[in-house]
């Protein structure tokens, strides 16, 4: 029967999405952003350099389509990716009206996204007085600081010196459909940030905001200060059943790594693993080992998007990218006959770009298990193809 890991590396877009016009960083239409593209060129210009060197080696990706998948999604022939097929390949497109995480993977699911999101446009002053009184009210306290549009950790910097001093909240949010909360974990506390968050997360559901999410941060003002592992997102939950709900519907085992089980709001999964990525790449290699036949294995790999995309370091993502490249071949080299291991992403978040948002592309579909092939037509397939083409995989029929 085999066993099917589907794995998220978190924001590695290929570039060449059609409606990337119809998706902003700011004032500027994300036409043209290439995630691994524009890495893969800064890597062989001499421009990431920093703890790393030279062109992007990513040997096992390579070998799986990665080249081929880039020129089918953007045109772009990447040098380094040219090398012998092994793996059977795809870009996939998505239709979701969202460049976020769980447009992405909602979508990759199975689910298209079936509603317009809320996003908060306003760059400045974005929450509305009701919701504002709102978060007031569930945290009993008089104001929120922030109610803008920021990268996190440059409203941290900038603000929590005051969040410390009024114990207010600093509330933001960004292009996605997305309400964060940064607070001291000790100031403000943890337990309390959480639950406040948990309390308001039903009412801005119901108005189509896609997530609430934890910030947690410590340090002080003089010292610095530093988000902590302790985040939490509130998402919405899926309105219909998705790839896992199927896989676990025909009494198979169902193993979530890394944020998958927020995304699905633990939905689906018998079993939730997390820690950094170094860490979920130790549970994925376990569950590689150890878990059951006709079992599906959902993993995120978030790093890529929250700690080099987001900050536009794309020496850090290149590193990122050839540590990943590095253990998914030990990982892959254990797997057993007849399984699958797909890799893809769900958004791009193109660390040469303008901005510090996600950047609307395609992305690759890198099928390990297989032999070589394509998937698709010339390469090409949607989003939702990916569970449809898991739950075949499995022998799991996909509900119409
Ligand atoms: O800049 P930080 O706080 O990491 O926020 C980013 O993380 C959010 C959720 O992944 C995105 O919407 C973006 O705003
Ligand atoms: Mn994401
Ligand atoms: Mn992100």
């Amino acid at each position: 029967m085999g066993r099917a890991f589907l794995v998220v590396m978190d924001s590695v877009g290929i570039g060449g999405a059609p409606d990337a016009g119809s998706f902003f960083n700011g004032e500027l239409p994300d036409t043209g952003a290439n995630t691994l593209g524009h890495i893969a060129q800064a890597c062989a210009a001499g421009r990431a350099e920093e703890g790393r060197s030279g062109a992007l080696k990513l040997p096992h990706l390579a070998r799986l389509g990665l080249g081929a998948a880039i020129k089918a999604a953007s045109g772009l022939e990447i040098e380094a990716f040219n090398v012998p097929l092994e793996g059977t390949w795809a870009a996939a497109t998505e239709v979701s009206k969202g460049k976020d995480t769980p447009s992405g993977h909602w979508e990759l699911a199975g689910l298209p996204v079936p509603w317009e999101w809320k996003f908060f446009e306003r760059t400045e002053g974005s929450f509305d007085a009701e919701l504002i009184a709102h978060v007031c009210a569930a945290a009993g306290i008089e104001g929120i600081l922030g109610n803008c549009h920021a990268p996190g950790t440059a409203i941290i910097e900038g603000l929590g010196a005051e969040h410390m001093r009024s114990g207010w909240p600093i509330c933001y949010t960004s292009a996605d459909s997305v309400f964060q909360i940064a607070a001291h974990e000790e100031i403000f506390g943890l337990e309390r940030l959480l639950k406040l968050c948990a309390d308001i997360a039903p009412t801005l559901h119901a108005q189509k905001v896609g997530r609430v999410i934890a910030r947690p941060f410590v340090g002080s003002a003089d010292a610095g200060f530093v988000r902590t592992p302790n985040r939490r997102d509130f998402a919405i939950m899926p309105p219909r059943p998705v790839l896992s709900n199927w896989v676990q519907a025909a009494g198979r085992a169902t193993f979530a790594v890394g944020k998958i089980g927020d995304i699905f709001s633990m939905q689906g999964f018998d079993e939730v693993r997390k820690g950094t990525d170094a860490v979920l790449m130790d549970h994925l290699g376990d569950l590689v080992r150890d878990a059951p036949e006709g079992s599906l294995t959902f993993a995120n790999f978030v790093e890529f998007d929250s700690v080099f995309g987001h900050r536009r370091d794309v020496s850090g993502y290149a590193c990122a990218l050839e540590w990943f490249d590095a253990e998914i071949g030990a990982v892959i080299a254990q797997m057993r006959e007849g399984d699958i291991m797909v890799l893809t992403a769900d958004h791009g978040n193109d660390p040469t770009w303008a901005g510090t948002d996600h950047t609307r592309e395609r992305v690759p579909v890198l099928v390990a298990g297989l032999g070589t092939g394509m998937l698709g037509a010339e390469g090409h397939i949607g989003f939702a193809d990916v569970a449809a083409f898991v739950a075949g995989h499995l022998g799991v029929e996909v509900p119409r």
